[in-house]
């Protein structure tokens, strides 16, 4: 268990960059940490793996304190890999050489199976042999992931991992990743923007704004119960609509996903269609209903200033 107790963290006198942060993570469990840039996920990895000297709050695993670089000549812990945006691969020796970096040439067998294997498990076997500096941002990205998956880590530490890959790629590289560490039960945290990452795969999802940790639960209790707009447009485009206008007998403003809105032949609510947006497997239609803004999936376009009739 991974224990992250009270934690406060200020670069300088001046502003506090995490307050109070306070979650544990089980063996084997996958939390996302998610947030707008520059909220201090970056920030909260590094201190996980021992990277800052904390004031306030400590980091325990397995029930024992985990000590700060001031500690330690080489700051880190063996039993965990950090995974940065900077990836810190060699440039000049092969994709294959960098996996193993770190794996004993005692057994060469044993470690060019493994290098095998996680280069199948990142989907870059067929550039095994080529150098780093040559590949390209996502492929030097997926070589990275390979790297500090070597040793076995217990924890492991990701900032952005898909950050340069391409959507082509990322899906099922996700999928291979997070299966995976699952199979291994490895543990795992994720610091990203990207709420796909977030959605499908995470056990659990904190959501950091402005220093402090505002909505935790699974993925499901995340998005199908956001607290506010802000909880709920980091997953979807939302309306924020007065429930006065949508009928609904209460007071205050419902959360609506463009799911939750549809267009209907006739009813009582009545809205003027902006413009409607090909998504692929359905449109989103943006309309305005009583000076508030509503998207709409929809399974056809409409015509910009068209009247359409609503039903939630
Ligand atoms: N070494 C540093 N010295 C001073 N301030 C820093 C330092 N590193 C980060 N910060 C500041 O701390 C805040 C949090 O940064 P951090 O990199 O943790 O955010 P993040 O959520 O990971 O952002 P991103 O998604 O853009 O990587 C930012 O305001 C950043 O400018």
């Amino acid at each position: 268990m991974l224990e992250i107790k009270n934690v406060s963290y200020a670069y300088t006198a001046k502003k506090t960059v995490l307050k109070d942060i306070d979650f544990k993570v089980k063996k084997g469990e996958y939390i996302a940490l998610l947030g707008e840039s520059g909220c201090g996920k970056s920030t909260l990895l590094e201190i996980i793996y021992g990277l800052m000297d904390l004031e306030k709050g400590e980091i325990q695993y397995n029930g024992k304190k985990l000590l700060g670089p001031k500690y330690h000549l080489v700051p880190g812990h063996p039993f965990m890999k950090y995974l940065a945006q900077d990836f810190s691969l060699m440039p000049y020796t092969t994709a294959a050489e960098n996996v193993g970096e770190f794996l004993s040439n005692i057994y060469k067998d044993k470690k060019n199976a493994r290098i095998q294997e996680l280069l199948e498990v990142v989907d870059m076997v067929d550039f095994a042999n080529i150098k780093v500096k040559n590949l390209s941002g996502g492929q030097k990205q997926r070589i990275a992931i390979a790297r500090v998956l070597a040793k076995e880590p217990e924890v492991l530490l990701l900032d952005e991992p898909f950050s340069h890959i391409d959507n082509f790629r990322k899906n099922n590289l996700r999928r291979s990743l997070f299966n995976y560490l699952k199979e291994q039960k490895i543990t795992c945290v994720v610091a990203t923007h990207d709420s796909t990452d977030a959605l499908s795969f995470a056990d659990t999802l904190y959501l950091i704004r402005d220093t402090k940790i505002i909505a935790n639960g699974t993925p499901e209790e995340i998005y199908l119960n956001p607290k506010n707009k802000y909880v709920a447009s980091f997953f979807n485009e939302v309306s924020e609509v007065a429930n006065h206008d949508i009928g609904v007998d209460k007071k205050g403003v419902s959360i609506l996903y463009p799911e939750q809105i549809s267009i209907v032949e006739k009813s009582s609510i009545k809205a003027v269609v902006n413009g409607s947006y090909f998504k692929g497997t359905h449109y989103l239609v943006e309309a305005t209903l009583n000076n508030t803004t509503l998207i709409i999936k929809s399974n056809r376009p409409y015509a910009k200033n068209e009247e359409i009739f609503i039903k939630i």
